[in-house]
C-alpha cells in the first residue's frame, strides 16, 4: 500500500462551548477505504468540513495528498472529492449533464467525461433516469440524486474521496452497487473516507474503522480488530420484555462466560466463545420459556456491539473478562 492521502493531526474545532473534534488523529492511505463512524453529533461532518477546506480547525494539522489543507486550503481541494452529506443542487440537470460538468470541472475531456459518466450510470444502475431532468421537488427520485452525487464524486480519478452517508434513500440493490464501486475506487488507487452510521454495511466495504465519540476518536482499527474477534465468537441478542427496567438484575445468571455485554433499549447484545453455543442456546431457551425474555438470536459477533460498547450505548462492557448477567 502506498503513502497517506489524508493525514489528519490532533484536530481540534470548537464551537463556542461545544469541542466538536478534539485532538482527532487519523490516517487514509491509496487504495484504502477508512470508515468514519460515530452517532449524530459526534463530530463526524466538522471533520469533512475541515478536510475539504470549508471550516478552519483551531488546532492541529491535516495534509490531503501532501498539501496542507488549512494553510492551502484550495491545493488541498483539487485533490478532495466529497459527497456532501446534504443533496446535491441538481434542478435543471440531468444525471448525465451534472456527472459529465463535475468530471470537466476536474479537467477531463468532453470525451472521457462522457464515457465515465456512462460507465458510473451503468454501473450504478441508474441509466433509466440517465436523461431525466431533475425539477424543483420532483423529476428525480432522492435515492438517483444521491447515487448522481456519489458519481460526481467518483467520476475523474482523485487521490481522495470523501463519502458522507452516501447510501441515505438508495434501495438495497443499488446500495450493493455503490459499495462495490466504492471498493473499486479504492482498487484503482484512490484513498476513500467513508462516513457511516451504518455499522453493518461499513463492515463489508471497509479496509479500517475510526469510531467518534464526542469529538474524540474511541476506537480504531480493522473491523477484525475492533470486534476483538475470535471469528470463531458469537453473539447471542436477548429481546427483553418493556417492562424489565434493568434487565441485568433481573435475568438469572448465566452458565456461560459473556466477554462484551452491550444493552441498547430492550435488545441485550452478548458476546460469547463457540464452545459455548449449546449451554447458551439452553440458557436463553429457559428463560424464554419462563417468559423471562421476549426472544433471543444466536449469530456469529458482528461490529455492531463493538461499536455500541465504544461509544457508551453499553451497560456494561466486560471486554476479556467474564461477566454475570
Ligand atoms: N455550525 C455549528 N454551530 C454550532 N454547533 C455546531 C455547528 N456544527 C456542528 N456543531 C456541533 O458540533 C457537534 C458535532 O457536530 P457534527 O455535525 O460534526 O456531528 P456529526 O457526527 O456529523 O453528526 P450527524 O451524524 O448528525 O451528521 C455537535 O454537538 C453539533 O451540535
Amino acid at each position: 500500500m502506498s503513502g497517506a492521502v489524508l493525514e489528519v493531526e490532533s484536530l481540534t474545532r470548537k464551537f463556542g462551548a461545544v469541542v466538536a473534534n478534539d485532538g482527532i488523529g487519523l490516517r487514509v492511505h491509496a487504495g484504502e477505504v477508512v470508515g468514519l463512524l460515530g452517532h449524530n453529533g459526534a463530530g463526524k461532518t466538522t471533520l469533512v468540513s475541515q478536510v475539504v477546506g470549508l471550516l478552519r480547525p483551531h488546532g492541529g494539522s491535516i495534509a490531503v495528498a501532501g498539501a496542507d489543507a488549512v494553510a492551502d486550503p484550495a491545493t488541498a481541494r483539487r485533490c478532495v472529492a466529497l459527497q456532501p452529506q446534504s443533496q446535491a443542487p441538481l434542478d435543471g440537470l440531468t444525471p448525465k449533464t451534472a456527472i459529465e460538468i463535475a468530471g470537466r470541472l476536474r479537467g477531463m475531456s468532453r470525451a472521457d467525461a462522457r464515457s465515465a459518466a456512462r460507465a458510473l450510470a451503468d454501473e450504478l444502475d441508474i441509466g433509466e433516469w440517465f436523461n431525466r431532468q431533475a425539477t424543483p421537488g420532483g423529476g428525480l427520485s432522492g435515492g438517483v440524486r444521491r447515487l448522481t452525487a456519489f458519481a460526481m464524486a467518483a467520476v475523474a480519478p482523485v487521490p481522495l474521496i470523501v463519502l458522507d452517508e452516501p447510501t441515505n434513500d438508495v434501495d438495497a440493490g443499488r446500495r450493493r452497487r455503490l459499495w462495490r464501486t466504492v471498493r473499486r475506487l479504492a482498487d484503482d488507487g484512490a484513498g476513500v473516507l467513508l462516513v457511516t452510521h451504518n455499522v453493518a454495511e461499513a463492515e463489508r466495504v471497509v479496509d479500517s474503522l475510526v469510531v467518534l465519540d464526542h469529538g474524540r476518536v474511541v476506537a480504531a482499527g480493522s473491523p477484525s480488530h475492533l470486534r476483538g474477534s475470535g471469528a470463531e465468537d458469537l453473539q447471542l441478542e436477548i429481546s427483553l420484555h418493556s417492562d424489565h427496567a434493568d434487565p441485568s438484575e433481573s435475568l438469572p445468571e448465566a452458565p456461560i462466560a459473556i466477554t462484551r455485554r452491550v444493552r441498547s433499549g430492550r435488545r441485550m447484545l452478548l458476546t460469547l466463545a463457540a464452545r459455548d453455543a449449546e449451554a447458551a442456546v439452553a440458557w436463553a431457551t429457559a428463560l424464554r420459556s419462563s417468559d423471562q425474555i421476549e426472544g433471543y438470536a444466536l449469530a456469529p459477533a458482528t461490529l455492531e456491539d463493538a461499536y455500541l460498547a465504544a461509544t457508551g450505548v453499553a451497560s456494561t462492557n466486560t471486554a476479556g473478562g467474564a461477566a454475570d448477567v
